[in-house]
């Protein structure tokens, strides 16, 4: 391996309180909100078709006007005590809220800029009572930072120049000041959520980057920031330049997710996605395909069943309400985790051969193995493969009617679970208490000689 002084400082997963804390919190919501949502992906009658909160690098959107934007930001609809329990509704034990885009928009009365909500007509500070209305309802929380800041004179993209470099060294302090003067203003918060760092300035300075980091655990220890802040010295991101991940949990899953149990690593990982294919800020016109609740579901208990969590974005509008499908899928989503939560907090992986019904999720630390069917088999057989030296203590479903009969041993540590043919519009769970083996200590008949 490379001698690096700037790589990963550590070799696998955090095992803190604050950390074990994260990994059971498998559902999350992130809160993409700012200036973006006043023209909502339309301008003087032009629909603009990339993601909503970049329509400030639209050609056919002046800048100058963008920027003006911050004077009609006045969000009277806005309630956080309302945002909160809509999300403890939907069962999200995190959320992550941009106090900063890459506009450079503040949405908290920064003292190390003019560009925040101070100067909007709605003049006080939306990050605060946010942070106290989730915290209040249990629901802890993570800012969103981007490192890009369109509004800031001192960034830049690449240095070229020696006033290049002058500039990007105020813009480090500029970014140093106001995460310190977040986590002073709210110190409940339990990490960053940083983006915006793919550009050659930020890729080139691995040492700032490790030694931001090490500089706010210093401040607020226990912080958890994933891996999208890092470089190492030689500019490799996220995984350094030995293939060791850097920052607390793999923070790339961005619209995507992991396949399988091989493509993590045995890294904490945490997926973030968007109902609409590509929007984060509000769009007034979402196009393309809608992901149904059904769909955001089956997604949360991949990830879970593969060791991550897996964060649903909401783009609220500029008056501060949502969007109605948005509503729809908290309310639906909510339904399913009263019935189904035991299966997600705490879950990961079973380290049980994949099956096509579905996925099996661990509770951590337990015996207990969920099932989450997502496609029931016409054939009405759930097929069971256990690993070795793994027997079947129990077989429960969390809702009535699902399974029929008792497991039918169908081979060596395989099994059919029988369905009861009642239709299902939605994922079920079925609950099986393993045990190790120790001879004929499996509660069901031995298969028919
Ligand atoms: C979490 C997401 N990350 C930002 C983003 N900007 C990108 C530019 C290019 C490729 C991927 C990007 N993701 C999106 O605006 C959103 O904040």
């Amino acid at each position: 391996t490379l001698p690096l002084e700037h790589g990963a400082h550590r070799i696998g997963n955090r095992t803190d309180a604050d950390m074990t804390r994260w990994r059971s919190q498998r559902l999350g919501q992130f809160i993409h909100w700012g200036l973006y949502a006043i023209p909502g992906g339309e301008w003087k009658g032009k629909t603009y078709n990339g993601a909503a909160e970049w329509i400030r690098s639209w050609k056919e959107m002046p800048q100058q006007e963008y920027d003006n934007l911050y004077k009609q930001f006045n969000p009277v609809n806005y309630r956080p005590e309302e945002w909160a329990q809509q999300a403890s509704d939907m069962g999200a034990k995190y959320m992550i809220i941009t106090t900063k885009h890459h506009d450079g928009f503040c949405l908290w009365p920064s003292k190390y800029s003019k560009y925040t909500v101070a100067a909007s007509p709605w003049k006080k500070d939306i990050i605060g009572p946010m942070v106290d209305a989730y915290n209040k309802k249990g629901i802890d929380v993570y800012l969103y930072f981007s490192i890009i800041d369109w509004n800031q004179p001192d960034w830049r993209a690449a240095l070229k120049t020696p006033a290049d470099a002058a500039a990007y060294q105020r813009f480090k302090v500029f970014v140093k000041n106001q995460l310190t003067e977040l986590l002073q203003r709210y110190p409940t918060v339990k990490g960053f959520w940083f983006d915006g760092t793919w550009d050659d300035s930020w890729k080139n300075d691995g040492a700032f980057s490790d030694e931001l980091e090490q500089y706010l655990q210093r401040l607020h220890p226990g912080l958890i920031i994933g891996s999208r802040l890092r470089a190492d010295e030689k500019g490799a991101r996220h995984f350094d330049s030995n293939s060791r991940l850097m920052g607390d949990y793999e923070q790339g899953w961005e619209r995507k997710l992991p396949e399988k149990s091989a493509d993590v690593h045995g890294n904490d990982w945490e997926g973030v996605m968007t109902i609409p294919e590509n929007q984060w800020g509000y769009n007034a016109k979402w196009t393309g395909h809608i992901k149904s609740s059904n769909e955001l579901i089956e997604m949360l208990v991949k990830s879970a069943s593969l060791g991550g969590n897996f964060v649903i974005n909401f783009g609220p509008k500029s008056d501060g309400t949502f969007r109605t499908e948005e509503v729809q899928r908290m309310q639906e989503i909510g339904h399913w985790m009263k019935i189904n939560s035991s299966a997600i907090d705490g879950g990961t992986d079973a380290g049980f051969a994949k099956q096509d019904w579905g996925y099996y999720i661990r509770k951590s630390g337990t015996d207990s193995v969920y099932m989450v069917v997502c496609n029931v088999p016409v054939s009405g057989n759930l097929r069971v493969k256990l690993p070795a030296q793994t027997t079947l203590a129990n077989v429960t479903s969390l809702e009535k009617n699902i399974i029929s009969g008792t497991p039918e041993l169908i081979g060596k540590n395989e099994y059919f679970i029988h369905l009861d043919h009642k239709s299902q519009d939605a994922p079920f769970v079925i609950l099986l208490q393993t045990s190790k083996e120790n001879r004929d200590n499996s509660s069901f008949e031995k298969a028919k000689t």
